[in-house]
């Protein structure tokens, strides 16, 4: 198996607070990763990192986007590049695309546009085209509306197409925002609490959909998540981490029976 995510001895801080220290973790093709750890050990850090939203003091973040994408980007002949001190918008055009703990939506766009959003960034047609609306730049909108539209399709909320976005309860504004990152045709999606807010019965539709998305677009998911039934089902190589440091991976049951990871939340469990 090839590895598409490989995080090497990655830190960070915050004033003086070392928020990651010297992290290193894989993520290989067409896996559900997930990365445990008490509250506060640094696991949106993580994320943040690895997305460019921050930029590691040290360590790099290796990423297999595939060799299309690459030799798209001038990258032929390598099969991985460092994506630290790329900008964000590169980072989403690799195929590496996220949500976040609290949804990202704009309330004031219907539930369509909102997923629209996320195929921007692939626009073939040059911004002049766009506003004159020439006959390429329409086709190509075209396109990309049966594609947002098949994306709401894969998540069960295409009646809702056409509503506000704001209006939606939470449940389908986080599907919105998953259907978001199918746009981008994705190698790693990076799921930052998925199972927040949600009841149980949601929670399970969650897992499949998860299951479904890593099979139909042939991609990783790397899961943060603190619904550890959730985490347990669905993800098939773990990494527990805390206070910013490596503790443990392995599968679901080599971490549940690991006594450093018990120790973690236990520790949390004691200063609650
Ligand atoms: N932008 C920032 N500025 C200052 N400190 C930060 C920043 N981002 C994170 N931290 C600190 O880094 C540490 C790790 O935070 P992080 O949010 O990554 O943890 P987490 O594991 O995701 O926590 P939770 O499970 O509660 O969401 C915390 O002590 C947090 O206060």
């Amino acid at each position: 198996m090839t590895d598409v995510l490989q995080v090497e001895n990655l830190s960070i801080s915050f004033g003086g607070l070392k928020a990651l220290d010297d992290l290193s973790f894989t993520v290989s093709d067409h896996e559900i990763f997930g990365l445990i750890g008490p509250n506060g050990a640094g696991k949106t850090t993580v994320f943040n990192c690895v997305t460019q939203f921050y930029r590691p003091d040290t360590g790099t973040v290796w990423f297999a986007p595939g060799v299309d994408r690459l030799v798209r980007a001038g990258h032929a002949g390598t099969d991985r590049i460092d994506l630290v001190g790329q900008p964000v918008h590169r980072v989403i055009r690799y195929g590496l695309v996220r949500t976040f703990q609290n949804v990202e939506i704009i309330p004031e766009l219907t539930v369509l546009d909102n997923v629209l959003i996320g195929g921007h960034v692939d626009f073939r047609s040059s911004m002049i085209a766009q506003m004159l609306r020439l006959p390429r730049a329409r086709a190509e909108e075209a396109q990309y509306r049966e594609k947002a539209r098949e994306a709401l399709r894969f998540l069960s909320i295409e009646h809702l197409a056409d509503q506000l976005a704001g209006g939606q309860p939470y449940g389908v504004r986080k599907r919105l925002e998953m259907a978001r990152t199918l746009m981008a045709e994705p190698r790693l999606i990076i799921l930052d609490e998925p199972a927040a807010g949600l009841n149980e019965s949601e929670t399970e539709d969650l897992a499949d959909t998860i299951r479904r998305i890593r099979d139909t677009f042939g991609c990783s998911v790397l899961l943060v998540e603190h619904d550890m039934g959730l985490v347990m089902d669905v993800c098939d190589q773990i990494c527990a981490i805390s206070f910013g440091k490596f503790l443990a991976s392995g599968t679901p049951v080599e971490i549940q029976r690991d006594v450093r990871v018990h120790e973690a939340y236990l520790g949390e469990r004691d200063d609650a």
